[in-house]
């Protein structure tokens, strides 16, 4: 039995492709695109089902055309009344041409007809003189009253010529067309005599010779070009291609050596509207190739010769391994404390005599289990290693103090867990002080989306006293108790993989990096590679400085013998001998080309296009701003835009000003930054540039809303953008009769006296205005340069205090590119 896709059923029935799916449907027979393909029992069923439509779509066309034709007729005869008889006649030819394109529906045939229309046309015209004749013998001074710019002697002229074809009408048709092209002629150049007025007669035709000759040089060199540019079409047109995994319109047209336009159209025919850059599946892709007449053979994708295949762990092959902690929460609430206790509350008599060593992460031992702490606090590290792709941690513990509660950097750890998608127990410390809240500290995190289980929710709290070392084994237990739920496991009995946790470069032992093996076992004498970096390993330590043959998943080693300094958070894999320096030279000339390149983030400027090339299906944003009232409108606001390709999603919403964790959570979950109110201070932009962290501030909130809009709509329009001159900030503040002075030190760039300067107190902008004078000593100054102090007062404002910072921009207007 042989099958047809719907499109080609619909393209046979000259109806829609959705008619044959609705009809497919009702019979219950499954369609879901215009691709599908189907039986010839569906296919009898469509024709009966549409046998109907079809008919009376024909004749419909026909009226159509009848229609079309008729009005054509009828604009023909009232352009005949109409004077000029040059452009009724191309008017007419050109009516007819359009009524007959439209009739064609399929290019080839479209093509035939052309030629077919040609000929009509052709005899067409024909008629159409011997009926303009004919019309010239009952009405010829009609048409020449009609005729304003023929009055006078161009009426008497054609008055003759009209005589003139009366008596040639005996002389048949080829006469008359004669007649008609000489009167044509002659009517022009009238006109052009008319135009050109009173330039000398010989000048004129010299002219008049040279722009012809210039036409037909520029004819010649046009006819030359096309059949330069067709014998290149099609050396390059290809007749057969491979296709490893989808690929964007243009790849498709450039693997085919066609025009993109072509592919486009062509999908527009199949029902598939596409944009140049869209992806299109090997499915379409063949489909479109193949009615281009091309063959297509289906090959495997190309594998990258910088990464190592990841193999796929058998179900059977896989352990329990232990799980790996990382400790957040905010400044100052007890994680080293913690960690510290955790770590001499579980060491072993006979172990108590190994040296404990700083390795970046360690393991302990409670009840028979495992559990690996990552040793370097705080979300930005975590975060830090996420950004180069590596998910070191299972479970998140964060760290509250029972008397000072959530405070702002609690709230971004758990936005840096959430984004990571990674498990937060809260151990609430401190308990032992006088002043602690822990219902208070489960409300408030409540209010952030983390319920107790108690109250129902799924966090588990435990309260614990780092100082007095209570509760610890509580919080250990509930560690292990998640753990159990995650069901964490993985295969030793492989090559191993992990992640760098931290390297440094050791004066004695070179290059000394701390691996947490993830999957498999790590061996003394194993080839590995991390990064760029490549080697034997030479010796293994654990954090007990004790030597260790082999490593199993979830431990954490330090690792001699790589011949670099790999990166913190780069992936490490253990690899043939042979295989690591070709993988580590590949993998250096693409780190190379990709610099050169620059990573390539979400920008407001670029939302539109990555919403086009279906890159972005979530616009993740940052809010920081002065007040809680603004943070919630901004967020509400932003929540309420809807696209139906783009959702967005607030990764992070916090009062206070933007900082680097802020910029770091960005770039790790390709994140905006939008700041109202706030500004970031130095170290934090060259993070953001660093990072190529789109970061924008506003003053306003419904220019923030209307730029993401804009941005989402492709409309995004900056005439002005912000240069930042330079920071100064206040040391003393002197009070004369005249103003307020800021007495300043400017620490980078220059402050002029003609920029715009905004007053930042602890990252909070508190005053937009103008510099009114700029001093050196007594002496006005136009600019005062980095590393300089100098006296600022600031137009129409006086509430300045020491410690502020003031900041000088300008704005820089975008010339629009064409
Ligand atoms: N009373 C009391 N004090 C504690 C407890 N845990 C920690 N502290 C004290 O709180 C202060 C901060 O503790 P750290 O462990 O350094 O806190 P941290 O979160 O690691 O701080 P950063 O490393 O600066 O982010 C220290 O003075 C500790 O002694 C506790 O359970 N009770």
């Amino acid at each position: 039995m042989s099958k047809k896709r719907i499109y080609e059923v619909a393209k046979e029935l000259g109806v829609k492709n959705q008619q044959v799916i609705d009809v497919l449907q009702k019979h219950n027979i499954e369609a879901k695109n215009n691709f599908n393909a189907i039986d010839e029992k569906a296919i009898d069923i469509v024709k009966k089902a549409l046998k109907g439509n079809d008919k009376p779509k024909a004749k419909a066309e026909q009226n159509g055309h009848q229609d079309k034709g008729g009005h054509g007729a009828q604009n023909n005869r009232a352009q005949d009344t109409r004077a000029n008889e040059d452009r009724n006649h191309d008017n007419r030819n050109n009516g007819g041409k359009q009524n007959h394109r439209k009739q064609s529906e399929k290019q080839e045939a479209r093509h035939n007809d052309r030629h077919e229309k040609r000929d009509n046309n052709r005899d067409g015209n024909r008629k159409h003189d011997n009926a303009k004749n004919e019309g010239r013998h009952g009405n010829g001074h009609d048409n020449n009253r009609g005729n304003d710019s023929n009055r006078g002697n161009d009426s008497n002229r054609n008055e003759r010529n009209d005589r003139r074809n009366k008596r040639g009408d005996n002389h048949g048709d080829d006469r008359r067309g004669k007649n008609d092209n000489r009167n044509d002629r002659r009517n022009r150049k009238d006109k052009k005599n008319k135009r050109d007025g009173n330039r000398p007669q010989s000048l004129l035709s010299t002219s008049l010779a040279k722009s012809k000759n210039k036409v037909k040089q520029r004819n010649e060199q046009n006819r030359q070009h096309k059949e330069e540019e067709k014998r290149r079409a099609e050396a390059a047109i290809a007749t057969a291609i491979e296709l490893d995994g989808p690929l964007t319109v243009k790849e498709l047209a450039d693997k085919m050596g066609r025009e993109v336009s072509e592919i486009i159209k062509k999908l527009m025919f199949l029902g598939v509207m596409a944009t140049i850059n869209q992806e299109i599946d090997v499915d379409t892709a063949t489909i479109v190739a193949e009615d281009f007449g091309v063959e297509v053979t289906e090959v495997e994708p190309a594998e990258d010769p910088t990464e190592i295949k990841e193999i796929e762990d058998a179900p059977e092959t896989l352990q329990p391994r232990p799980p790996v902690v990382t400790i957040m929460g905010h400044v100052d609430h007890g994680k080293t404390s913690l960690l510290d206790v955790i770590r001499q509350t579980n060491v072993t008599a006979h172990e108590a005599g190994g040296i404990t060593q700083h390795i970046g992460a360690y393991m302990v031992r409670y009840k028979g289990n495992k559990i690996t702490f990552l040793d370097t606090p705080g979300h930005e590290a975590f975060t830090a290693m996420r950004l180069r792709g590596a998910q070191s941690t299972d479970i998140a513990v964060l760290v509250v103090a029972a008397d000072d509660g959530v405070m702002p950097q609690t709230i971004e750890a758990i936005n840096h867990a959430k984004s990571a998608n990674v498990p937060v127990l809260v151990a609430i410390n401190k308990m032992d002080k006088p002043g602690a809240n822990p219902d208070h500290v489960k409300q408030q995190l409540a209010e952030h989306g983390l319920l107790p289980e108690e109250w129902g929710g799924d966090t588990i709290m435990v309260p614990v006293s780092a100082k007095k070392r209570q509760g610890i084994d509580d919080l250990l237990e509930n560690i292990l108790l998640v753990a159990e739920v995650m069901e964490l496991k993985a295969n030793p009995n492989r090559h191993a993989q992990g992640v760098v946790i931290e390297a440094k470069l050791d004066k004695g032992r070179g290059p000394v990096c701390t691996v947490l093996v993830q999957k498999g076992t790590l061996r003394v004498g194993d080839t590995i590679i991390a990064g760029t970096a490549f080697g034997k390993v030479r010796a293994m330590t654990n954090e007990r400085g004790e030597k260790v043959k082999a490593a199993r998943p979830s431990m954490p080693v330090e690792v001699l013998g790589l011949s670099d300094v790999p990166q913190a958070g780069e992936i490490m894999d253990a690899v043939d001998d042979n295989e690591a320096r070709t993988i580590a030279e590949k993998r250096i000339e693409k780190q190379r080309v990709s610099e050169m390149q620059k990573t390539h983030k979400v920008t407001l400027d670029d939302i539109f296009n990555q919403i086009q090339q279906g890159e972005l299906k979530d616009l993740n944003i940052i809010i920081k701003a002065d007040v809680q009232g603004s943070v919630e409108a901004l967020r509400q606001s932003l929540e309420a835009i809807k696209n139906p390709e783009v959702r967005i999603v607030i990764v992070h919403a916090a009062v206070g000003a933007i900082n680097e964790s802020d910029v770091m959570l960005a770039s790790a979950s390709n994140a905006i930054i939008i700041g109202f109110n706030v500004r970031p201070d130095a170290l934090v932009r060259k993070a953001a540039e660093k990072e190529n962290v789109d970061l924008r501030t506003y003053r306003v909130i419904y220019d923030a809303i209307n730029d993401v809009e804009n941005a989402m709509r492709g409309m995004l329009t900056p005439e002005f953008k912000e240069v930042i001159l330079g920071r100064a900030e206040v040391r003393q503040v002197i009070s004369t009769p005249k103003a307020i002075v800021a007495g300043s030190y400017v620490t980078e760039g220059k402050i002029t006296n003609n920029s715009e300067i905004r007053l930042i107190r602890d990252g909070i902008v508190v005053h937009e205005g103008k510099v009114d004078s700029l001093r050196r000593f007594k002496d006005e100054v136009k600019e005062v340069k980095s590393s300089f102090e100098c006296g600022i007062s600031i137009e129409k404002y006086r509430d300045i205090k020491e410690g502020d910072v003031i900041e000088a921009y300008v704005m820089e207007e975008i010339t629009p590119q064409l």
